[in-house]
């Protein structure tokens, strides 16, 4: 849009460039860099194809939310992220953060792992600028395409103050979500992301609303640092099911895992023809987490299982997924199961 010209119109002129924030968006691929052969194609598409340049460029108004220019860390679908790929983005966002000259970042990313995305830089990136991950549900060449307002929202969000210290990010859908909370539910609509304890607050038209904030440890009250992090351990997550096949967890172990995250039905249950084969993966020092196959709700230690006895751990409310970002991470520090289980309270 053109800018008034002339004299006449300086008071009413938009603020000089000096007084906006400086937002990096840093580019990792997903659906948000999509894109598919036809405008109906909303579901069928090829993710990361589009670079960060074109994604800016493409939306001509973030000028007027922030200073932005992009880097182009990987062009990824984001089931394909790996622990290596984590650590080095978040040393990137950390690296970037301690630059007078960056204000806060925002980080695209495919919308199937960015939960994890999202709480892995939650924990371990030391800054109270901030940090938003974002996503989109169709490419930018399908009818209505959410990826250019999601992100212009994301620019927003980072470039506003009131974002501050409240953790990493998440938008989607015109809502601000926390980082650690959010989960995709829906695997097809533009209302994926959801959180059992609601959003954080709101975008709507470049202007943040806000009614809540985490109070989880996170960023500068963490204890965790990427800068001291160069690899994370594997750890496994098994699903539970009625007829399961214990095996499973042998097997999980067997390809590495330092820890298992039981996926378990209901309130963390486990199978009682399995308790063996757990018990004996954790005398022989495997670390043992019981998160919840169910969306919402939280795990409760010593309920449907004795933690103390068979020194196992609870994922408290953490679903699966989220629960093997936390011990990844805590597991960098501690295989002590009393210290894992304080952690899986505090964050
Ligand atoms: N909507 C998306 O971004 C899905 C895609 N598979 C990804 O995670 O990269």
């Amino acid at each position: 849009r053109e800018m008034p010209q002339g004299p006449t119109n300086q008071t009413t002129a938009p603020p000089a460039a000096a007084t906006k924030a400086n937002v990096v968006i840093l580019a990792t691929g997903g659906t948000i860099a999509g894109a598919g052969a036809d405008a109906t194609n909303s579901a069928t598409y090829q993710a990361a194809k589009v670079p960060v340049d074109k994604l800016i460029a493409a939306i001509p108004s973030l000028g007027e939310l922030a200073n932005v220019r992009g880097e182009q860390v990987f062009q990824i679908a984001s089931e394909s992220f790996t622990n290596a790929q984590l650590v080095q983005l978040a040393k990137r966002v950390s690296q970037l953060l301690k630059q007078n000259d960056v204000d806060g970042v925002v980080i695209t990313h495919g919308t199937d792992t960015l939960e994890e995305t999202a709480y892995f830089l939650d924990l371990v990136v030391k800054s109270d600028k901030p940090v938003v991950v974002v996503g989109s549900m169709r490419p930018s060449t399908a009818l209505s395409a959410d990826g250019a307002l999601n992100l212009t929202d994301a620019v927003a969000t980072a470039a506003n103050p009131a974002s501050r210290g409240k953790g990493v990010l998440v938008t989607m859908n015109d809502e601000i979500q926390a980082g650690r909370d959010v989960t995709k539910r829906v695997n097809i609509k533009p209302s994926a992301f959801f959180s059992q304890w609601g959003p954080l607050g709101m975008v709507v038209e470049g202007k943040t609303y806000w009614f809540r904030a985490p109070v989880k440890r996170h960023g500068t009250s963490s204890e965790f640092d990427i800068d001291t992090i160069d690899t994370l351990p594997e750890v496994a997550i098994v699903y539970g099911s009625g007829n399961m096949n214990p095996a499973a967890y042998t097997a999980a172990v067997q390809g590495g895992a330092k820890a298992i995250v039981n996926a378990g039905t209901g309130n963390g249950s486990v199978a009682g023809y399995a308790v063996d084969t757990l018990k004996d993966l954790r005398a022989k020092g495997t670390i043992v987490i019981r998160s919840s196959r169910v969306g919402d709700g939280f795990v409760l230690r010593n309920a449907e299982q004795p933690d103390d006895k068979y020194d196992w751990v609870v994922a408290h409310d953490l679903n699966p997924q989220k629960a093997k970002i936390l011990a990844a991470v805590a597991m960098t520090k501690t295989s002590d199961t009393k210290e894992l289980q304080r952690i899986f309270w505090e964050y």
